[in-house]
């Protein structure tokens, strides 16, 4: 068994390989074994997470992930804990292993209750895994409810019920209130909709178990790519070897987020950093951090930069994007930059000839510019973002970093789409985009493949936010920027 964390490298498949893989193992081994093997990773994973527990509410549902809960139930009875089983399904109705669980299950002993305790100090969720097809309803949603308002810990067998585990969208309205402590312990495979979308919010702490099948040919969805490696410098280096970043941006009143863009690739590593503003009237120099070059956009000559273009670009950024695309060694979008492209044919096909001349693009929507980019909804985007990631980088020929809970970065289809599993809610504030923009253009400009380029910024920008000190004064997209609190 083992905790999913944002260093973990894995491979992530869908539900349709995940059956094959099933299959193929259920097929190698005697019946129920699998079950069995998964029931009792359920009572081991639920006596780590709650050691004191006495009573243990198990909700099962009417397929095999219920079965998973009868089995979880037998180990715990035998274990000397109070598991309570409350079914919701037909028992006529169950699959073979699930049916044979449940025996399991009566002959240890174990309570079965038409309603829920009235309290509990683990709540086990074996409703539905991957097998759900459509929205929870009445004794299911009633008791997903019931779980989530309460304080004790919850316990998601395989999947968080009403989640799709390709996707991350999930048919379980969330209680209003605080987030029960959650745990999910998934089997046989990793599964993406577990670590974007709402995935990462139901799923809570994720562990997996491979229940003695390891090893597929089945091709992933996705892939975690864990921590990226040091890159030490040598003593014989100087700035040309770490680029040029050149930010483009800073319209009239929004000076701030070219500048928090600047920041964050000096600190980040960059050689040397220009500030291109669009305010005819900024300010010729940043006493703040004066290592940061302010120019007039218009006079930057990117042959040999990388730009970060849009950060605060307003409207004013369209007229100077045919330039930027057409003439920036490496480029990175984003925020107004997108908005324009969204809106203008011409510059969509000028995007896309930036492939074919092999001049790198990395793109940063959050999901409504993705939306834009895409011509449909920010919720189609959320309903499948990995689907809507692949599609921005092979409609525009970039690498695409879709924003959001689980950030999403896709290339050109050669490897699977990556999520990123650092980062958390610090960074729901003004101008961290900015900072994450300015960041890939620092990993952009020192020649790194900009697939590599914006996953390893990517971790990073959330890992600054993950390991921010307690005490310190809250996460501003300018603390960020310097990769410390003061
Ligand atoms: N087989 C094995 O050896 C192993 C299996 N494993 C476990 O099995 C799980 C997959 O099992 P599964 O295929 O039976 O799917 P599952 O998620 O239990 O639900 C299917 C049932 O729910 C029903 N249903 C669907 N949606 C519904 C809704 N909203 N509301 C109400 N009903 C709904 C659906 O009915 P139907 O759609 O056909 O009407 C069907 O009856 C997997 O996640 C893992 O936990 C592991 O132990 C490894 C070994
Ligand atoms: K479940």
């Amino acid at each position: 068994m083992q905790c999913i964390t944002s260093a973990t490298v894995a491979d992530l498949f869908d539900i349709a390989a995940t059956r094959r893989i099933e299959q193929a193992a259920a097929a190698a081994l005697p019946h129920h074994t699998l079950m069995q093997r998964a029931g009792l990773a359920v009572a081991r994973l639920a006596m780590a997470v709650a050691p004191h527990a006495r009573t243990i509410w198990i909700a099962c549902g009417p397929g095999n992930n219920g079965g998973d809960g009868f089995e979880a139930a037998a180990q715990l009875q035998h274990r000397g804990f109070l598991p309570i089983v409350t079914f919701a399904g037909d028992e006529d109705r169950l699959p073979p292993d699930a049916r044979a669980s449940l025996q399991r299950a009566r002959d240890a002993g174990v309570i079965f209750a038409p309603e829920p305790p009235a309290t509990w100090d683990l709540a086990i969720d074996a409703l539905l895994g991957i097998g759900a097809t459509r929205p929870l309803a009445n004794a299911m949603a009633d008791w997903l409810r019931q779980m989530h308002a309460m304080a004790s810990p919850v316990l998601s067998v395989d999947v968080p019920s009403g989640l799709n585990a390709d996707t991350g969208a999930s048919s379980a309205t969330p209680h209003p209130g605080a987030l029960s402590p959650r745990f999910c312990l998934t089997f046989l495979t990793l599964k993406p909709g577990l670590f974007t979308a709402k995935g990462r919010d139901a799923a809570g702490t994720v562990w997996f178990d491979d229940l003695g099948c390891s090893g597929t040919a089945e091709s992933p969805a996705a892939r975690l790519a864990g921590a990226p490696a040091d890159a030490p410098r040598s003593h014989a280096s100087h700035k040309g070897n770490y680029g040029d970043v050149a930010v483009i941006g800073g319209a009239p009143g929004m000076a701030g987020a070219a500048l928090l863009a600047g920041s964050a690739a000096l600190h980040a590593g960059a050689g040397r950093v220009f500030v291109g503003l669009l305010d005819p009237d900024a300010a010729a120099v940043d006493l703040a951090q004066p290592e940061l070059m302010l120019r007039d956009a218009k006079a930057l000559d990117l042959s040999g930069m990388t730009a970060v273009c849009g950060c605060g670009g307003g409207a004013d950024i369209r007229a100077v994007l045919p330039r930027v695309l057409a003439t920036a060694a490496a480029l990175v979008l984003d925020a107004d930059a997108l908005n324009a492209i969204a809106n203008d044919g011409a510059l969509q096909a000028q995007l896309a000839s930036r492939a074919r001349r092999g001049r790198p693009t990395v793109i940063t929507p959050h999901p409504l510019e993705a939306a834009r980019l895409l011509n449909c909804t920010a919720a189609d985007v959320q309903a499948d973002r990995l689907a809507a990631a692949r599609q921005l980088a092979s409609r525009y020929g970039v690498v695409a970093v879709l924003k959001g809970s689980g950030t999403v970065i896709a290339g050109d289809g050669s490897t699977p789409p990556v999520l990123n599993l650092t980062g958390n809610a610090r960074l729901a504030t003004a101008g961290t985009g900015d900072v994450l923009a300015g960041m890939i253009g620092a990993a952009l400009a020192t020649q790194r493949p900009a697939f590599e380029a914006a996953r390893e910024a990517v971790w990073r920008h959330g890992h600054i936010a993950d390991t921010w000190p307690a005490g310190a004064p809250p996460l501003t997209a300018g603390a960020l920027a310097r990769q410390a609190p003061c």
